[in-house]
């Protein structure tokens, strides 16, 4: 039997948690202290209003800034309950479980995926599938542990258990700086007029996709996790000095990318496995409607499964550039079939 579970906060990601589970059969509630918030959510499926049985397990889902005090009421508040709650940073709000005095009963979560918007529109019951999703015990029961973790499990995500401090000082790496990097490039284009941005080519988009998120939930993170973001500031400032700086900008930015190509490298790909080498075939596509689709009916044809997809779309271009990413054995096959078919190949 799945455990009766409460979501408390029903934005984007407790909304998503909440059709997540109610798809896999599980008996959810979910309340919003934003009574819009929760008629969205209950609307689209993410969970009933909370009736008189008492829930077994509490997600709490609720922006940083409010985590640590909604966990410490719900420990009040659903005395038999175990808790959890999935904010970005962790070490402060196992801290205010802790002074409860109920903390074998709370356990972190940090399901790491999300989306650039916030609030239930933007919900996805598969949102969290095959990412990693954080479990910080922190010193609670064993059978807390478990019964939390059958959130991941049921929503097919990778469980990784975490002490809480460690689990900040990572994610101010792999997630907090980067939300400050991208959006300091893009804050960089400021003095360009718009037929300058316009030049934009794929390079600047994949550094800035993340730059349109709205700055609420992120000035709540920086806020909780200050010690180990500035620390993580502090490392890219000093690397960028350093090419600054350099006698020999190029020899310094060769070190800084060389280190980048590594560390890049172990970042981990498609399904959460190691970075596959996956070889890029890029097609020249006219700008018209259905060539998306002739160009992967004509891969099908040709038994090739597309591992990832980049299209790259000029303004005022009459084509743009999709690149296929293909095992490596698939390229040649690939490549010889869309050349009968007529499409031209851009060298790469
Ligand atoms: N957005 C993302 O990409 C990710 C967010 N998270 C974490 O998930 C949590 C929720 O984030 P989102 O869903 O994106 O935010 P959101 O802004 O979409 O939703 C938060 C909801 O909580 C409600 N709320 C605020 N205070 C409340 C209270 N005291 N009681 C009941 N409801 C309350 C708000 O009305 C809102 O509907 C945050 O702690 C965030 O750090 C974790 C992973 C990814
Ligand atoms: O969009 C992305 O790539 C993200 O990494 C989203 C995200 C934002 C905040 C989190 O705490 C976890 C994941």
């Amino acid at each position: 039997m799945s455990p009766r579970t409460h979501i408390v906060g029903a934005g984007l990601i407790g909304a998503s948690i909440g059709i997540g589970l109610t798809a896999e059969g599980w008996s959810v509630t979910i309340e919003d202290n934003d009574d819009e918030a929760q008629a969205l959510a209950r609307s689209i499926g993410a969970g009933d209003a909370l009736g008189d049985a008492q829930p077994e397990l509490v997600i709490v889902a609720v922006p940083p800034s409010a985590a640590a005090a909604v966990v410490a009421a719900a420990l009040g508040r659903f005395p038999d309950a175990v808790v959890t709650d999935v904010a970005s940073v962790k070490a402060p709000i196992a801290a205010a479980a802790h002074a409860t005095g109920a903390s074998s009963r709370y356990v972190g979560s940090h399901p790491m995926a999300g989306r650039e918007v916030s609030g239930g529109l933007g919900a996805q019951g598969d949102l969290f599938k095959a990412r990693p999703w954080v479990l910080c015990p922190n010193g609670a029961a064993e059978d807390a542990v478990a019964l939390v973790a059958r959130v991941p499990e049921a929503l097919q995500c990778d469980v990784v258990t975490m002490d809480a401090e460690a689990h900040d000082a990572a994610v101010a790496r792999v997630s907090h700086a980067p939300q400050v990097a991208a959006s300091a490039v893009a804050a960089a284009l400021g003095i360009l007029d718009a037929d300058d941005v316009a030049l934009a080519g794929q390079g600047l988009r994949d550094v800035t996709r993340i730059a349109a998120s709205l700055p609420g939930m992120w000035a709540d993170i920086a806020r909780l996790n200050r010690a180990h973001l500035v620390e993580t500031l502090d490392h890219i400032i000093a690397d960028l000095e350093e090419v600054r700086e350099a006698d020999d900008i190029g020899e310094a930015l060769t070190d800084l990318i060389d280190r980048g190509r590594y560390e890049t490298a172990r970042i981990p790909g498609k399904h959460g496995g190691a970075t596959r080498d996956w070889t890029p075939v890029t097609v020249i596509v006219p700008d018209t409607p259905g060539q998306l689709l002739r160009l992967l009916a004509h891969t099908a044809e040709v038994d090739v499964n597309v591992e990832d997809i980049a299209i790259e779309h000029s303004p005022r271009q009459p084509v743009g550039l999709t690149t296929l990413y293909v095992l490596p054995s698939h390229a040649p096959d690939l490549v010889a079939a869309l050349e009968r078919q007529g499409w031209e190949i851009a060298a790469s």
